[in-house]
């Protein structure tokens, strides 16, 4: 599968502060990685940088020459009065390469289409920004607490579409997640963040690992510590490639 973004030793500072140290990273074609971390961790501002919404101080930054994103918010602000069925509301993205009944069919919303956005549970809602991030066929999705505002069996179906639909369009999903368990099915690999990378790897792996234990306060899985490192050794930095710092 084609890289699609790919970090090297990334920094990033604001105000004299460190927001993220020394952050390296990859994301191919079907693949899903999903960072976990606590408040502060720099979870926002990684996605941030992908997105091009924020620039590194240091570091490389790699994307793919040309590459479509779609993305999902953690939360869509809409005034409570403006007149807006989901229908109307997903044909005004732009770069649309989906119709909206099939971005809806993919997502299982079709029964949304004449329904006003307002009206949608957290759940609908969240099913309908990432059909809205699907319009434009992506081929890197990234999602920042998809799950948010969805009760727990919600989220586990929310999760699993996503893993549904990473396989079915063959694209690359970068998710932020609060909550490793219920993402740890759907997920192939795992970064914990604290500003820099505490560990990587498999969910199972990082569950374990004992800087995980620590942040998440659970001390006595840190007995059953397992840790893989995965290098990437991949050097083909050709394309977008940003050298800063
Ligand atoms: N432009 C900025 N200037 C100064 N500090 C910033 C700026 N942007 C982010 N920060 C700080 O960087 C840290 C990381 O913020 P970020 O929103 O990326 O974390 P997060 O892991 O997404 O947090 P949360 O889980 O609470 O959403 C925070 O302490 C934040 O206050």
């Amino acid at each position: 599968m084609s890289k699609l973004v790919e970090l090297t030793d990334v920094g990033l500072e604001a105000d004299g502060n460190v927001i993220l140290d020394h952050i390296s990273l990859s994301l191919h074609g079907g693949e899903i990685l999903t960072v976990v971390g606590p408040n502060g961790a720099g979870k926002s501002s990684l996605i941030k940088l992908v997105l091009e919404l924020r620039q590194a101080t240091s570091g490389i930054l790699w994307r793919k020459p040309g590459l479509r994103v779609g993305y999902v918010p953690q939360k869509l602000h809409l005034d409570p009065v403006l007149p807006l069925t989901v229908a109307r509301f997903l044909s005004l993205s732009r770069g649309r390469r989906l119709t909206v009944a099939q971005a809806l069919a993919r997502v299982g919303g079709e029964r949304l289409a004449d329904r006003a956005m307002q009206a949608l549970s957290g759940g609908e809602m969240q099913r309908i920004l990432l059909a809205r991030a699907l319009m434009m066929a992506p081929e890197l999705l990234i999602l920042d607490e998809p799950a948010q505002g969805v009760d727990v069996h919600g989220q586990t179906e929310l999760y699993a579409l996503i893993q549904q639909l990473a396989g079915e369009l063959q694209c690359g999903v970068l998710m932020v997640s609060h909550d490793l368990h219920l993402v740890m099915a759907s997920t192939h690999r795992v970064i914990c963040l604290n500003r820099h990378v505490c560990c990587h790897g498999e969910p199972e792996q990082v569950a374990r690992h004992p800087e995980f234990a620590r942040l998440f306060g659970r001390p006595e899985l840190a007995q059953l510590a397992v840790y893989t490192h995965h290098h990437h050794c991949d050097d083909e930095h050709h394309g977008d490639v940003r050298h800063v710092g």
